[in-house]
């Protein structure tokens, strides 16, 4: 393999249902380079399920290609698949089987012999060693996910897609999950995660790309991506309408009330605006804006700028 490959490459990736008229992916282009941890965020809709399903082979993209470490996924689909670990957000498994035959199972749908050691590894390192001989069946939803994580990893895969692995998941099963896949990141493998939890996003993945209907919005280091929007956010509560001259940039759910600031000054120039209009605040925070921040205002421009174009 060159240097060089990408560990995913999606080109120019296009997707449409119903005869054309629905228009899931319309020209996704990014690389995700070797080693990398990198996050794929988007709302409800915004295409993350097909653009996976894709890369799984599950779907067929109506245009463009994709390619796992030079592997394109329709010409080379074994390649390509062997070289993927996906954890799928369903699950899907035979009840009848022991949670060691189910990962005995996958390791010989690879061709892997003599893969006891690494079961065992994945076993303790996902706690399910005490549940090693238990039926799928008899297994709580919490440790058929974890089997889920197990069974994408058995065949040791340089690439590790995890789509919304951690969605109703205790908050347990997320420490042992990240810890694991943290550790098989600092070991080279490459992690593509897929998540709704912003705070997850911004605390392991490296670069950050943002999918709303169908196209990429933002794609950039997670730092840089804090670092492009308003750094302080001023939060607090208040029964009374804000000045006009404020409303621009604030963000009011209820009786909570977020304001962006660039500044300490403009942090400053805020709360005089607000007592000189004698607008009363309770609770005030003054905090260091997060992913959450720029994911919204990622999602307003867009949807500005689809305005501007229709
Ligand atoms: N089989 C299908 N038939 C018709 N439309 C579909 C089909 N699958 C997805 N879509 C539509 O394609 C768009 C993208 O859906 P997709 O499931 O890829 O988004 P998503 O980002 O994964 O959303 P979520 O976070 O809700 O899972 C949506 O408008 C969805 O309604």
């Amino acid at each position: 393999m060159h240097p060089t490959t990408p560990a995913i490459s999606f080109q120019n990736v296009s997707k449409t249902y119903r005869g054309g008229r629905v228009r899931a992916l319309d020209g996704v282009s990014f690389d995700i380079q070797p080693g990398e941890f990198f996050g794929l965020l988007g709302p409800n809709g915004a295409g993350k399920t097909s653009l996976i399903s894709i890369l799984a082979g599950l779907a067929r993209a109506s245009g463009g290609a994709v390619k796992v470490l030079g592997h394109d996924v329709v010409d080379d689909y074994a390649a390509a698949r062997k070289a993927l670990g996906i954890v799928p957000q369903e699950l899907v498994f035979d009840p009848f089987f022991s949670v060691r035959e189910t990962l005995r199972i996958q390791s010989g749908y690879f061709g892997v012999q003599n893969n006891e050691a690494w079961i065992d590894e994945l076993l303790e390192n996902l706690g399910l060693a005490d549940k090693a001989h238990a039926n799928m069946r008899q297994l709580s939803g919490g440790m058929k996910r974890r089997v889920l994580v197990a069974q994408a990893l058995v065949h040791r895969p340089p690439v590790i897609v995890l789509d919304e692995p951690t969605a109703g998941v205790d908050v347990e099963l997320r420490q042992t999950l990240w810890q694991f896949i943290a550790r098989l990141n600092r070991e080279g493998h490459t992690v593509l995660l897929t998540t709704h939890y912003l705070e997850e996003a911004e605390a392991l993945c490296q670069r950050i790309a943002m999918l709303k209907l169908g196209r990429i919005v933002a794609l950039d280091s997670t730092s840089a991506l804090l670092k492009g929007t308003a750094s302080t956010m001023l939060r607090f509560k208040t029964d009374s309408a804000l000045p006009i001259s404020l409303l621009e940039q604030s963000r009011v759910t209820g009786r909570i009330v977020q304001i962006k600031a660039h500044d300490a000054a403009e942090v400053e120039t805020i709360l005089g605006t607000l007592r000189a209009a004698a607008c009363p605040i309770e609770d005030l925070e003054i905090g260091r804006a997060d992913l959450e921040d720029v994911f919204i205002e990622m999602m307003q421009r867009e949807e500005e700028h689809q305005g501007a174009a229709a």
